[in-house]
């Protein structure tokens, strides 16, 4: 008999799969701490939660029993998934199923806010007969910007048309041919910020999407901005925001989601005229809630029995004796992802893996997935991608992926080369994996390099002109950023030039942007391989 514990509100309905299966006994046990999760969880083989639960490292290695842990919606972020890997329990999430309800939620939201309604309706039911105060305005011929066109994203523009809304927005994986059939004007951040009326995020919350919106970009936002977020707390920076509508750049803002949840009694938004809250609700509709829970108890249920199952956020599946001969290179595929990923401009369109020496003998396939994992969880965040869902959000997104074999072996030593084309140009990356040295960048493009795949690497493109090395060298050293290794290469003297620098640590904003400010410098890339 398996046990399976249910620790947030979860649609009976949709459990049923599970509560009438013969072998399962469910218990449901919602609002528990984590030192009450810890002592109840040991017999469990599985864990089903929503958002509520944080499902810490503690919790699970408590839960020595456990198969699989199911998340009945899409984010991953209130579960350890490091420690899941580790412990060899399979983490599912239910992408799907509250895409159109989040998306209404958003709409709901950003209607709201247009004609005042939570404010208005406080003041009727008030005995307030105020008819002055709440003059909105209309969605139509308005300007939304859309910041990541995902799942969500993407059903919120749709509607958006349908109110005779212009959608402009950035997403760096929407295909430029996608976003004109969709009727999305594809632009950068910064225009967005510039001239949308409304503008609604849809991200992860990632390193890159932490606070994206934050001071700087409230400078320069269009007056009158109006702002929804239904995806994550922190991609827009709270503090902020509160500036930034005191100082009238933003005319009001509607959030269902905080950078702590739930949000301590004194925070601003719950007290600010121009800001309307919702308790975490995008995915709370009974539709959402009964196919979320229809497919994570499903995919629990195939877990638990040993059948094949989808939407797995960790784990990988290759047979044992590729698996020993692959072993060496998985995670030199995902370091030469995560590069290619940061040196490379432009919507994603083809990805190549081509292996040469010994690895041309073998099945390459295992490999792409680690590939594509660094490309992608560069944007959506180590958490959504994993070996196992990789090819499927690669392919979600029109990504081309190509496996080569090459012939032309140059020594008997394996190499992997990562081809990355996008929409405006194509890079690519050498890598080797010697038992004796571990993994090694060996050229970056045409470039002979030696580089170890960790810590902080600076790619600089050059004039090939006498003092500029010395320049880089004083700029970096006069911010207290140590070079641990520098390599330079030309194609000719006075011709193009390149120089890499493995430095300790991060080159903060503005040492790139005095990099740049050099005349002769023409292109500087920071690669973070943790
Ligand atoms: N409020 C709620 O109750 C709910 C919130 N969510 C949240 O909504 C968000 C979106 O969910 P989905 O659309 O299902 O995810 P998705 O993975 O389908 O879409 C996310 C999109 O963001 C894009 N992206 C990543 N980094 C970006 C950047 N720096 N700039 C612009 N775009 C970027 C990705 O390329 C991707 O296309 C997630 O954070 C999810 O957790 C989802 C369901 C309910
Ligand atoms: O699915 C998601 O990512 C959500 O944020 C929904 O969270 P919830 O299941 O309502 O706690």
């Amino acid at each position: 008999m398996f046990k399976v514990l249910v620790s947030d509100p979860i649609s009976d309905f949709g459990l049923q799969q599970l509560t009438r299966a013969a072998d399962v006994e469910v218990d449901k046990i919602t609002g528990l701490g984590e030192e009450e999760l810890i002592s109840i969880i040991r017999p469990y083989d599985a864990l089903l939660v929503r958002s509520q639960t944080k499902v810490t490292r503690r919790i699970v290695e408590a839960g020595v029993q456990l198969k699989v842990i199911g998340r009945a919606g899409v984010g991953v972020d209130n579960i350890d998934l490091d420690a899941a890997t580790s412990q060899g329990i399979v983490v599912v999430n239910a992408p799907d199923g509250n895409t159109v309800t989040t998306c209404e939620h958003t709409f709901a939201m950003m209607m709201a806010l247009a004609r005042h309604i939570p404010q208005a309706y406080a003041q009727t039911v008030a005995g307030h007969w105020d008819r002055k105060s709440f003059l909105g305005v209309e969605l139509r011929h308005k300007i939304l910007g859309v910041l990541g066109l995902g799942r969500i994203g993407i059903e919120v523009a749709k509607r958006a048309a349908a109110f005779g809304m212009t959608v402009i927005g950035y997403d760096p994986f929407l295909p430029e041919e996608k976003a004109n059939k969709l009727g999305i004007k594809l632009t950068t951040v910064d225009e967005v910020i510039r001239t949308a009326d409304f503008m609604t995020v849809h991200t992860p919350l990632t390193n890159e999407t932490h606070h994206m919106i934050a001071g700087p970009q409230f400078d320069v936002m269009k007056r009158g901005m109006r702002i929804v977020n239904c995806a994550r707390g922190g991609i827009i920076d709270e503090a902020a925001l509160v500036e930034a509508l005191d100082e009238g750049i933003v005319a009001g803002a509607a959030f269902d989601v905080f950078e702590h949840e739930p949000p301590a009694p004194d925070h601003p938004f719950l007290r600010h005229p121009k800001i309307i809250v919702t308790p975490h609700l995008g995915a709370s509709t009974l539709e959402a809630q009964e196919n979320v829970a229809v497919d994570v108890s499903e995919q629990v249920i195939h877990i638990l029995r040993h059948e094949p199952f989808k939407n797995a956020v960790n784990m990988p599946a290759v047979p044992t004796d590729l698996l020993n001969k692959l072993q060496p290179y998985f995670t030199l595929c995902e370091q030469l992802g995560k590069a290619i990923a940061q040196m490379t401009d432009g919507a994603v369109c083809q990805v190549t893996v081509e292996c040469s020496g010994e690895l041309a003998d073998l099945d390459i396939s295992p490999l792409t997935p680690y590939v594509i994992k660094g490309i992608l969880s560069h944007h959506l965040g180590a958490e959504q991608v994993n070996v196992v869902n990789a090819i499927h959000l690669a392919k979600f997104r029109d990504i081309h992926l190509v496996e080569r074999k090459s012939l032309l072996t140059q020594s008997s030593s394996s190499e992997i080369t990562i081809r990355l084309k996008t929409a405006i140009e194509e890079r690519w990356v050498t890598g080797s994996a010697l038992p004796s040295v571990g993994e090694r960048l060996v050229r970056i493009g045409p470039y002979p390099v030696e580089i170890s795949p960790d810590g902080f690497v600076l790619l600089i493109s050059q004039k090939d002109r006498p003092g500029i090395i010395g320049r880089v060298g004083t700029l970096l050293g006069d911010s207290g950023i140590n070079i641990a290794t520098m390599q330079v290469g030309r194609n000719e003297a006075g011709g193009s030039a390149v120089m890499i620098l493995k430095i300790d640590k991060k080159a903060p904003k503005n040492v790139m942007e005095s990099l740049y400010a050099i005349p002769e410098i023409k292109r500087v890339r920071e690669i973070a391989f943790d």
